[in-house]
């Protein structure tokens, strides 16, 4: 697009649309030493954002959209390799790292998650589709390297946001990508299929036949409209009090969901999507859901329950869900995703006592939901590998499809 004022003006008419602060990285989100100025001053910008919001969206961060678009490429690729060649590559209980088809997982217990997975929880590219797919595991592999660099660029501004020494976090988390049984640590690759309604057999997501997978981003345009949330609507009409909150089968296309409503289980995650939208927030302490948009080559950092827990919920962990779109020209094309979740080393405890205390903490207006956590961190601490296979439990029971 020419650049020239009425241009700029427009695109920051856009911006300032968007629910979600926007925090610009100058471009040093995966250098290996980052600019200190810059991580002091992004370490600001987090305070008010993680706390207000619980989520920010990270421009300039250093991973081109080119490369998140040539992974989704691969992925589309393996989910078109025949079931008999996927099968070698398919996650299994007590190793989070592989291939998850659509069914398998269920979020909230009960609704089976619409979405094709591949796990990749090493570097170590052995267990990678390389064979069937050329190229996968170099490509995949890199952009697993670059999003540990920006997580690690994020760990230390999380620590400048909170006072502490900046390689407090970085320190508990030394293993990301050596592999689960040192850290749960997940770059994963999302694709969900088209919902169609009006064809019967086409939402047999156990097929999962992927297509109009060449649909990657229809738009290179932000979109932050402030649109009427119809299920929010439905919800206040109905006058059941019920904070906002629908079960499954009042949502407009019945029982399916995407991703159902969840909170991450890590200390944050980055996520990448394609322009299809879908993805919903409950800002914390609202029980309304609010779509989050899009901004071409923004990556999204929610935090999730660890970093819930160390900072006592100040910076409290983001519910959000992915719907199925209600105009049926946008649910009859797949989305992508990628989502990097950050994990502590499994051995570290986590406990709301561990952060070194500061002027800041002490002076918190969240003191009352402070003194909650600790009551519940004093009757039981459990190391980051504990949680996390407490929370894999609840997602991968209850299932049939196996
Ligand atoms: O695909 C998305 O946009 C979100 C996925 C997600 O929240 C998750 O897998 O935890
Ligand atoms: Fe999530």
């Amino acid at each position: 697009m020419l650049k020239t004022k009425s241009n700029d003006d427009k695109l920051d008419t856009l911006l300032s649309r968007s629910l979600v602060p926007i925090i610009d990285l100058a471009h040093c989100g995966t250098e290996e030493v980052p600019v200190r100025s810059v991580v002091n001053r992004v370490g600001l910008q987090f305070r008010k954002a993680l706390s207000e919001k619980g989520m920010a969206l990270l421009v300039n961060h250093g991973i081109s959209d080119e490369k998140l678009k040539t992974a989704w490429d691969h992925l589309d690729d393996f989910v078109n390799l025949s079931a008999d060649v996927k099968q070698h590559y398919i996650r299994t209980d007590g190793d989070n790292h592989g291939y998850v088809s659509p069914g398998i997982e269920r979020f909230d217990g009960k609704t089976p998650e619409l979405r094709h997975a591949f796990n990749i929880c090493t570097l170590n590219a052995k267990n990678l589709p390389e064979e069937p797919l050329p190229g996968f595991a170099d490509h995949i592999s890199t952009l697993a390297n670059d999003f540990k660099a920006l997580a690690s660029f994020i760990l230390q501004a999380i620590a400048i946001s909170l006072d502490i020494p900046h390689t407090f976090f970085l320190e508990k988390h030394s293993h990301m990508l050596s592999g689960d049984h040192d850290n749960m640590t997940t770059l994963r690759m999302l694709y969900y299929p088209p919902v169609v309604d009006d064809e019967p057999g086409q939402n047999d997501f156990v097929k999962g036949r992927c297509q109009y997978s060449y649909q990657r981003c229809v738009s290179d345009m932000p979109d932050f409209r402030p649109e009427q949330n119809a299920r929010d609507e439905y919800s206040e009409l109905d006058g059941k009090g019920n904070d906002g909150e629908l079960s499954e089968h009042k949502l407009a296309n019945g029982a399916i969901i995407r991703c159902g409503a969840h909170v991450d289980y890590g200390t944050f995650t980055l996520l990448a999507q394609d322009s299809e939208g879908g993805l919903e927030v409950k800002l914390p302490g609202s029980e309304k859901w609010h779509r989050v948009g899009h901004l071409p080559g923004a990556i999204l950092v929610n935090c999730g329950e660890i970093l819930s827990i160390w900072t006592q919920e100040r910076y409290p962990a983001l519910q959000h869900r992915v719907v199925v779109p209600e105009q049926e020209h946008i649910r009859a094309r797949g989305r992508h995703s990628i989502a990097f979740f950050c994990h502590p080393d499994n051995i570290t405890m986590i406990s709301p006592n561990d952060l070194p205390q500061n002027d800041t903490a002490q002076n918190s207006t969240c003191l009352k939901q402070r003194k909650k956590s600790f009551k519940v961190a004093k009757e039981k601490v459990y190391n980051a590998y504990q949680i996390i296979q407490k929370k894999f439990r609840d997602t991968y029971s209850n299932n049939n499809n196996q």
